[in-house]
């Protein structure tokens, strides 16, 4: 489903802030956005506050450091150097650019991606556990997002047809389902106008307190 186009956001300065400590917002526009993926931004972006349904979740390198209540003690007991997988390559547009879009009353996350030529696995075309890595990451915050800290229990996903390197695509997830602690999410990547399917998903996550990660 698409939305009025709406003001771009500022694209996002990628040089060095050598004199900056300001984390920078993997989210926002950069110069290696391709026009389909700002288009595709820019329809789902809402000014904060405006009341529009969708709401663009921030996304930083470090999973712990930026979160609040105690994140960077957090941060520090767990590896210091952990960086999250999907923002760790330094070059814009080389892997994973993706902004993801909450909209809560539809318990819904879509995801604008463009794949970088990193992700490559069959010539020309992005690799499956690419795929799967950006299914898991939207899957899991749309559950995070409607039932807390959740980790996931399954995945299980469908290739029914090739996304070439690139190219923009939508990764759009719903929660289905929430059962105690169980959450059932579903997702389809299509291609930018939603003609053609590239995958099926549907994943089950699991609540868990923070301190699982600790035990096990
Ligand atoms: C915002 C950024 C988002 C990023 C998203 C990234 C998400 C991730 O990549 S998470 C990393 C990958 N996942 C993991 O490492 C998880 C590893 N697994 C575990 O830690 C545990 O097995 C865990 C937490 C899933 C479940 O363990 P535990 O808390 O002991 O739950 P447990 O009591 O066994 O099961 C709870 C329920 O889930 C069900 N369940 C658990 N695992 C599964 C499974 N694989 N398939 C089906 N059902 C399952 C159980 O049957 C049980 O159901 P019921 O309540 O009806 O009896």
């Amino acid at each position: 489903m698409l939305l009025c186009a709406c003001a771009s956001a500022p694209v996002q300065q990628v040089s060095p802030r050598l004199f900056s400590s300001a984390p920078r917002d993997y989210s926002l526009p950069n110069d290696s956005w391709s026009a389909e993926m700002r288009r595709l931004y820019d329809q789902y972006d809402q000014e904060p506050g405006g009341g529009g349904r969708w709401k663009r979740l921030p996304s930083y390198n470090r999973f712990l450091k930026y979160a609040t209540a105690g994140g960077q003690c957090l941060s520090r007991l767990v590896q210091s150097r952990a960086r999250l997988f999907t923002r760790n390559i330094k070059e814009p547009g080389a892997a994973f650019e993706y902004a993801i879009f909450i909209n809560e009353e539809e318990k819904r996350a879509v995801c604008v991606f463009q794949a970088g030529h990193l992700l490559e696995g069959p010539p020309g075309h992005v690799h499956g556990g690419a795929i799967a890595t950006i299914i898991d990451n939207v899957t899991g915050a749309c559950a995070t997002y409607i039932s807390g800290f959740v980790l996931t229990a399954n995945l299980n996903i469908n290739y029914c047809s090739p996304i070439s390197l690139g190219s923009v695509v939508l990764v759009d997830c719903a929660v289905d389902r929430v059962e105690g602690r169980k959450t059932w999410v579903s997702c389809r990547i299509t291609s930018a106008d939603g003609s053609k399917l590239h995958t099926e998903a549907t994943g089950l996550f699991v609540s868990v307190g923070v301190s699982h990660l600790f035990t096990g």
